[in-house]
């Protein structure tokens, strides 16, 4: 069947199921399918929101004895692993910047680059039948038929000329999905043609006095597809891996497309969009923190020592002058003051304490300011 024949026919059957509660349709067209193939789905969404909740989604939710493909691209975005912290990883000033957002994954892992260069792909494997290795040697294989001499190496990253183009990182669900059946899932990222220069910019960071606890990524040289096989396009990856699946799980369906009206029929899928969006998630979740920040004022040298857990300065934060008293008192109240603020986020205690007036306001506001550049 074309694609075009199949999103008319999930289509219909949205439209049929008009009275079936709204968080039903998506899982309504699934399970109506006629065929038994391992289903394959190509995102037309490039926005990571959307496509980080769908993918959630579809592991979580969706029958967990059937092997999946789902393949996606995102316009330019940054994506930290569940457990990173933003304020390490990312050059978070350049980003705003160039106003790219950057997106914390529900997969644990490292940071990467998404532009639409880069394609990401998931395969989700009934956790009886997980293999690691063979599900990366699926997508090498893929991009052997594409022309670049692909392989895959010893922590399964997938490389040209011992350059990875490749990033894959596989989880299992925890205990709390046992109830609904346990599936295995590996996603990964495919350089195609993506901005590298922008990847090294937008993930260099200077922090080097920023200690946190979590997952550091870890760096290494990497390489478009594009650069082995000039011309190769995200449209010829996506055919190849979806036959490559096809050959190792079966099946001959063309894949359905999905777009943002079917992601937003499912409730959950709604709700996993906006939990990625909110603060608590993206900053929240940031694992515990110090970020020792020194600087010399005419009033003296000050230090400030942060602490941060979930994203908030926590009270044993302490800033420190060498000056006379008056830094000193100046000092201890902006520490007390931060205590509950959002890391980084300085902009109404500046405003506030722009209205006391006196020396003491000007030496407060100056330290704010700075910090505010600095965290
Ligand atoms: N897009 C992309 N592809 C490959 N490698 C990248 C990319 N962006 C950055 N990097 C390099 O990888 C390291 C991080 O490697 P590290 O091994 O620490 O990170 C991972 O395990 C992340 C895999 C996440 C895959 C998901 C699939 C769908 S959504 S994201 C980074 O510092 C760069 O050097």
């Amino acid at each position: 069947m074309s694609i075009l024949r199949q999103l008319k026919v999930v289509r219909t059957a949205a439209l049929r199921s008009a009275q079936a509660p709204t968080a039903r349709v998506f899982s309504y067209q699934l399970s109506t399918k006629a065929s038994k193939d391992p289903p394959v789905y190509v995102s037309a969404s490039d926005c990571p929101y959307h496509n980080l909740a769908f993918e959630d989604w579809l592991f979580r939710k969706t029958d967990a004895s059937v092997p999946l493909l789902f393949i996606y691209r995102n316009a330019p975005s940054v994506i930290i692993g569940r457990n990173q912290n933003p304020w390490k990883e990312i050059n978070l000033r350049a980003l705003n910047t160039l106003g790219i957002p950057f997106v914390r994954r529900k997969s644990g892992g490292g940071t990467v680059y998404h532009d639409l260069g880069n394609t990401n792909y998931s395969v989700s494997v009934p956790r009886e039948s997980f293999d690691r290795r063979s599900n990366a040697e699926l997508v090498a294989a893929a991009v052997r038929a594409l022309g670049p001499p692909a392989y895959v190496n010893e922590r399964h990253d997938i490389c040209v000329d011992g350059y990875k183009i490749c990033l894959f990182f596989s989880s299992l669900f925890g205990s709390a999905y046992k109830i609904i059946g346990r599936r295995a899932y590996h996603h990964g990222t495919m350089l195609i043609s993506a901005k590298l220069d922008q990847l090294g910019d937008l993930l260099r960071n200077t922090k080097d006095t920023l200690t946190t606890k979590g997952v550091e990524s870890v760096r290494s040289p990497v390489r478009n597809l594009s650069h082995f096989t000039p011309g190769i396009a995200h449209e010829a990856f996506v055919g190849a891996t979806v036959r490559e699946f096809r050959k190792k799980y079966g099946g001959n369906e063309k894949p359905t497309i999905v777009g943002k009206d079917d992601m937003f029929r499912v409730e959950d899928v709604r709700k996993g969009i906006e939990e990625l969006q909110s603060w608590e998630w993206s900053h929240g979740q940031t694992p515990e923190f110090t970020h020792v920040l020194t600087r010399s004022f005419p009033w003296g040298a000050i230090t400030a020592h942060m602490h941060s857990k979930h994203g908030l300065i926590l009270d044993s934060t302490r800033i420190d002058c060498d000056g006379d008293t008056v830094c000193a008192e100046s000092c201890a109240a902006i520490g007390e003051e931060l205590v509950g603020s959002r890391y980084g986020d300085v902009s109404e205690l500046i405003s506030r304490v722009e209205g006391d007036g006196g020396e003491k306001a000007d030496i407060r506001s100056a330290v704010l300011r700075w910090l505010g550049e600095e965290m």
